[in-house]
């Protein structure tokens, strides 16, 4: 049973439709990603689910309750991240923690959450003194202070750098292991492809697709270019003959096939029997920001 469901929902400020017409649903345990350009109305869904706003049309339901009625339970059972500077300057890191685990009827362990989260030997820093990662790291931990079945994360990694954000991907799939279904909002293509289980793609507050990444890339043209170097001269009439093969073309030394499919185990196959090696070999393929542009005719940022 979905643990969120969201059906075409409808919300305006004003005049000015934020959200036009959007449904989906996530599946408990799931790492969901909410993926589309600013202003396509991600915060507005995910504010909606949280109970901060009130849709103007459709229904939603988060672990079968609805989030404007029952917004207190709601609360000890949805961790929501907070976005950046929303704490004091001189609050430590363990003073933080001890104060959102007041408000909940089953906390986590403190350190147990701090060592997780890599913020043990930051206990007594102060809010002020923490790195742009670090500050990040609390904001997941008070997202997770509650023990929340469902963590809403908004902009998880932005501003940080690459490293720093690899790290807050592996943390959040370890939490995820431990059984936490995770929304997801996020403006990065490369986040989205590498944690999420299943994206809608946002864009003008409509859904545009929801597939898993690997389902979203496969809905664009699978057209692969292979490209290398051979050590001996190749048969081309042969090469192009071969199933999958679509275009072969000579570039200087270089020779670049046109394929789908199977077409680079072909390829490669077809050069072993023959005893010619794939020198600087490369292969292009299709990615979720060709995905992103065939669904929504643009790039994103
Ligand atoms: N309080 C508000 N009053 C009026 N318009 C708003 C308000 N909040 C958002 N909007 C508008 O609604 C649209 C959707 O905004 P929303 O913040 O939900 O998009 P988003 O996809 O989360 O974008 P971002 O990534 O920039 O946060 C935008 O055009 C935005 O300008």
């Amino acid at each position: 049973m979905p643990v969120i469901e969201v059906e075409r929902l409808h919300k305006r400020y004003g005049g000015k439709i934020a959200v036009d017409d959007v449904s989906f649903s996530v599946e408990r345990g799931e790492i969901f990603g909410i993926l589309g350009p600013n202003g396509a109305g991600k915060t507005t869904t995910v504010e909606c689910l949280e109970g901060l706003r009130v849709a103007d049309g459709g229904t939603l339901s988060v672990l079968g309750l609805d989030p404007r009625e029952d917004r207190h339970e709601l609360r000890q059972r949805v961790g929501i991240q907070l976005q950046e500077s929303q704490l004091p300057d001189r609050l430590r890191v363990r003073e933080a923690i001890d104060l959102y685990a007041s408000f909940y009827r089953e906390p986590a362990d403190p350190e147990k959450l701090l060592a997780t989260l890599g913020l043990a030997d930051k206990r007594d820093t102060a809010y002020k003194n923490l790195s742009g990662g670090q500050k990040q790291r609390l904001s997941i931990a008070l997202a997770l202070v509650g023990s929340p079945e469902i963590a809403v994360l908004d902009e998880l990694t932005t501003g940080l750098d690459p490293q720093a954000r690899r790290d807050t991907w592996e943390l959040i799939e370890a939490v995820r292991d431990q059984g936490v279904t995770i929304l997801l909002v996020t403006h990065f293509m490369e986040e989205a492809e590498r944690l999420c289980d299943r994206i809608a793609v946002i864009d003008s507050g409509r859904v545009a697709a929801i597939d898993t990444p690997a389902g979203l890339v496969g809905r664009v043209d699978d057209e692969q270019r292979i490209r290398f170097r051979p050590s001996a001269p190749v048969d081309l009439a042969r090469l192009k003959a071969l199933p999958d093969v679509l275009k072969v073309e000579r570039r200087g030394g270089q020779l670049v096939v046109t394929g789908r499919g199977n077409a680079l185990h072909t390829v490669t196959s077809f050069l072993a029997r023959n005893q010619v090696i794939a020198g600087e070999l490369r292969v292009d393929q299709a990615n979720l920001d060709d995905a992103f542009v065939a669904l929504t005719g643009r790039k994103l940022d």
